[in-house]
């Protein structure tokens, strides 16, 4: 137990330990710095304990139900018992273990770790409250400050986290007994991957969506056969309404929504999620004391080298500019550490993949076609669904297609948008050949194995080249 204040120094001190803090504290440590990585909370942070693991444990738990009790037609007749306890805990093991495994991987790799909330005490120095009574405090002199605090979800005014059935997505993930009924407030990217877990479990679900869409970042093709397949699932849609208020009933709660003309619509429901997008955490770092202000969404302003207006300090992952993915947190942490040890370092978003983990799945790299117009390529684009795919039909699961587009000209693979089966693996494939220069060419002379859903990448590059064998040419 620590008491009283002592002071220490450091050469990288890393605020923070989800994928972006913990892999650039591993990092820095690979590269021979002194490195000190304090979080307040859980190694691993909002991916590993809250976000990314739990919820792909509880898409594949509710998957592996729903699959056993729907395979008629391939002659199976089952009526799977699901006890979501246990389903719970299993996905509780699993966050377990990785969490586990990263606080062994920082120590392996020499960084000090330090449990406490930190906040900057001036230039060049963080100050760290250790958490519960009596545990003291810490200042720490560091040469070099990586800011990777991450997010938490938007409370919509009314909807307060705390109040028992308005839930977050921790929340949620964390129920070991599900209501009959849930309303889902946005339909977002963890909207649209709730609603299926949710509605597979066989809980009655509505989603409430402001837009008109769902997956408003995604074009309309991408996004139809997952509102379709949700659809099938008994997830009922209301677009164009923006939830304001809540009120209890005998039976649960009724959720109020109003659409633009403030036209008001009740839902009846046990529980509410609201998944309106995530702010971040930049608020509590007492950022004046080193000179920095965040931006209008929140965020520290960082440059190609992940680095802030402040010279020697740091930001990455959802604090910083982008997407809040996790893989994009943990690229900027490489980066950082890397520019701070004097290598040459910096950022490139070229090939940022994204994948969405409904049924069927949503995996994007690169430029759309219209992205690509914009940039001045002359775009040409392949297609390739996966009802014509071998492999998909033998799965059982062929609603989707993969896109390539391409620069007409040179061939170069530009992006690629995929729905269907395992699209959130399929692109990495296409990350990888945009990284490396690849053309169509490359892509479609590849032998793939058959059957494998990967084929369907070289038939969608066989297409924009005029020549594919198992759809027709345009
Ligand atoms: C339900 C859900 C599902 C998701 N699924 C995916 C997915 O499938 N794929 C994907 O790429 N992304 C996903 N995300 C997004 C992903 O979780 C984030 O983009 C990612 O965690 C960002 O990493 P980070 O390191 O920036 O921050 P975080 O993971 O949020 O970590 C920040 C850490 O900083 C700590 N901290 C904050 N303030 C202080 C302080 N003052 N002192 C000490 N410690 C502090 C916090 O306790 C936390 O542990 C999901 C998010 C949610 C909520
Ligand atoms: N697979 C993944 O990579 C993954 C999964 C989950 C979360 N995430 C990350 O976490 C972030 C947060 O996810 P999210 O789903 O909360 O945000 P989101 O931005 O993806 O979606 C929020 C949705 O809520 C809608 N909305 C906003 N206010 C509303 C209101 N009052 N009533 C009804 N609808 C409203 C928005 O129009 C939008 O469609 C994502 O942006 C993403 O970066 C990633």
């Amino acid at each position: 137990m620590v008491v009283g204040d002592i002071s220490t120094g450091t050469d990288v001190a890393v605020v923070g330990a989800g994928p972006g803090g913990y892999v650039a504290a591993i990092r820095a440590g690979q590269l021979g710095l002194d490195v000190t990585l304090v979080e307040k909370d859980a190694y691993g942070g909002t991916c590993l304990n809250y976000g990314c693991i739990p919820s792909k444990a509880m898409i594949t738990a509710s998957g592996v139900a729903h699959e056993a009790g729907h395979a008629e037609e391939m002659g199976v007749y089952a009526d799977p018992d699901v006890d979501v306890a246990e389903m719970v805990d299993w996905k509780d093991g699993v966050v377990d273990q990785l969490t586990g495994g990263v606080e062994k991987l920082c120590k392996a790799n020499g960084v000090n770790l330090i449990e406490g909330r930190a906040e900057f005490a001036g230039s060049d120095k963080l100050r760290v409250v250790h958490g519960g009574d009596g545990q003291g405090s810490e200042t720490i002199e560091y040469e070099h400050a990586i800011v990777s605090t991450g997010s938490r979800p938007i409370e919509v005014p009314g909807f307060d986290f705390g109040d028992d059935p308005v839930l977050d997505s921790r929340q949620a993930l964390a129920m070991a007994e599900l209501p009959s009924s849930m309303v889902i407030v946005g339909g977002g990217y963890i909207g649209m991957e709730l609603s299926t877990v949710f509605a597979k479990l066989g809980v009655d679900v509505t989603v409430v969506e402001m837009l008109d869409g769902i997956l408003p970042q995604y074009g309309d093709d991408i996004a139809r056969p997952v509102r379709q397949r949700a659809e099938e699932l008994g997830i009922d849609f209301h677009f164009g309404l923006a939830a304001d208020s809540w009120t209890d009933t005998d039976d649960g709660i009724v959720v109020t929504a109003a659409d633009e003309d403030g036209e008001e619509t009740e839902f009846e429901t046990e529980k509410v999620l609201v998944a309106v997008g995530r702010q971040p955490v930049t608020d509590t770092l007492n950022l004046d004391a080193v000179g920095l202000e965040p931006n209008d969404d929140g965020r520290l302003e960082t440059d190609h080298e992940a680095r802030t207006d402040v010279e020697n300090v740091f930001a990455i992952g959802d604090v910083a500019p982008g997407p809040m993915l996790a893989h994009k947190a943990s690229k900027e942490g490489e980066v950082a550490a890397e520019v701070i040890a004097g290598e040459p370092a910096a950022l490139d978003y070229q090939a940022v993949p994204a994948a969405v983990f409904t049924d069927p799945e949503i995996g994007t790299v690169g430029l759309t076609e219209d992205d690509a117009a914009a940039q001045g390529f002359d775009p040409v684009v392949g297609t390739f669904p996966f009802n014509a795919s071998g492999r998909a039909l033998t799965t059982g699961h062929d609603d989707g297609f993969v896109e390539v587009v391409a620069d007409e000209e040179s061939g170069f693979l530009l992006g690629a948008q995929i729905v269907g089966p395992e699209a959130s693996e399929l692109v990495a494939e296409l990350g990888l050949a945009i990284e490396m220069g690849a053309t169509l060419e490359d892509v479609a002379s590849t032998i793939h194995t058959h059957p494998t859903l990967s084929e369907a990448t070289m038939e969608a590059a066989e297409h924009a080249l005029g020549h594919a064998v198992h759809t027709l040419n345009r």
